[in-house]
């Protein structure tokens, strides 16, 4: 079997990094480019230095097109703004792309979808095997609980550096509860709770954000009612299980046709 050829956008990044590491470390990959933003100070290193590990003799660039040339599949743990740029090419490559960035809008979400109609494009807001099928889990158990007695609240808590807030991961756990619930979260959904609110509104799925220390990633769900508590969470211990599932899922991803994908097809659930 050839090996599967991975570009990394955003290759100076926490994710960037470890994804270096764990690609080079995977004998059914070769990474071939790493790609940084403009005025980045990680341009012109060595990748694999870069990566904490032994040269690779590749330099970082800024040419993200140049990269998708290269490469099988490409994998973006950036910003927005360059998920976007990255899913242009994409489309104009029909290059493979994994998106793992969060923190993009609705309209944002909807361009990534029409670049998938010319490439082959996974978006995931977490691609660890918890997560996903916790994503089944709490869309079931929405169903069963009714709205009228069970309150749903989705606490997360992250490292001090995250940028957006909720998380990509608690959105889509309320995604998922929504959709269990048949209701839209944008409709349904409480992000604060400041000064005197009232009494909680039946059916109202509410959000709460900590930010602190090196937390990887914690996630709970919670169903309340008078009388029992339903709590379904995951935590991830370190990095290292995201940089996981995004290999696994690229070398998955390469060669599929053109569409947008989710990290439940990878793992067939
Ligand atoms: N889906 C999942 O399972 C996971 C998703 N994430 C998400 O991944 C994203 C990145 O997280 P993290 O690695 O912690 O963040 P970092 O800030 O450490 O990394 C982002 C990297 O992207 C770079 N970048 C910015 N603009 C461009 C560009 N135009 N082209 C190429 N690179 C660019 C940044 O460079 P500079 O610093 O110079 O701006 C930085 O090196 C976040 O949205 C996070 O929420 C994280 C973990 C798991
Ligand atoms: O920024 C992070 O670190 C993470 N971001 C993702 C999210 O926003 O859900 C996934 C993971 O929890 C780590």
């Amino acid at each position: 079997m050839t090996a599967t050829k991975i570009a990394i956008l955003g290759c100076s990044g926490r994710m960037g990094r470890l994804l270096v590491e764990t690609g080079r470390a995977d004998p059914d990959c070769r990474v071939v480019a790493g790609v940084e933003g403009p005025g980045s100070k990680a341009l012109g290193q060595d990748l694999g230095a870069l990566a904490g590990g032994s040269p690779l003799g590749l330099a970082v660039t800024e040419d993200a097109r140049a990269a998708f040339a290269l490469a099988d599949v490409a994998i973006d743990f950036t910003v927005p703004a360059a998920s976007l740029a990255h899913a242009a090419l994409a489309a104009e490559s029909g290059t493979a792309l994994v998106i793992g960035t969060t923190g993009l809008s609705a309209g944002q979400l909807e361009t990534i979808g029409a670049a998938a109609a010319r490439a082959p494009i996974l978006r995931a807001a977490n691609v660890s095997l918890g997560v996903t099928l916790l994503l089944a889990l709490v869309e079931q158990a929405a169903v069963r609980l009714p709205a009228a007695d069970y309150d749903i609240e989705i606490l997360e808590m992250h490292h001090r550096h995250k940028v957006d807030a909720p998380s990509g991961t608690a959105l889509a756990l309320g995604e998922a509860a929504a959709a269990g619930r048949g209701v839209s979260l944008e409709e349904a959904s409480v992000r604060v709770r400041d000064g005197h609110t009232g009494p909680r509104e039946a059916g109202t799925i509410g959000f709460a954000t900590l930010r602190g220390g090196d937390v990887a990633g914690d996630h709970s769900v919670i169903f309340a009612a008078e009388g029992e508590r339903l709590e379904l969470g995951h935590r991830a211990s370190n990095r290292a299980v995201f940089a996981k599932g995004a290999i696994r899922a690229a070398k998955w991803l390469a060669g599929r046709p053109n569409g947008l994908y989710a990290m439940k097809d990878v793992l067939g659930l």
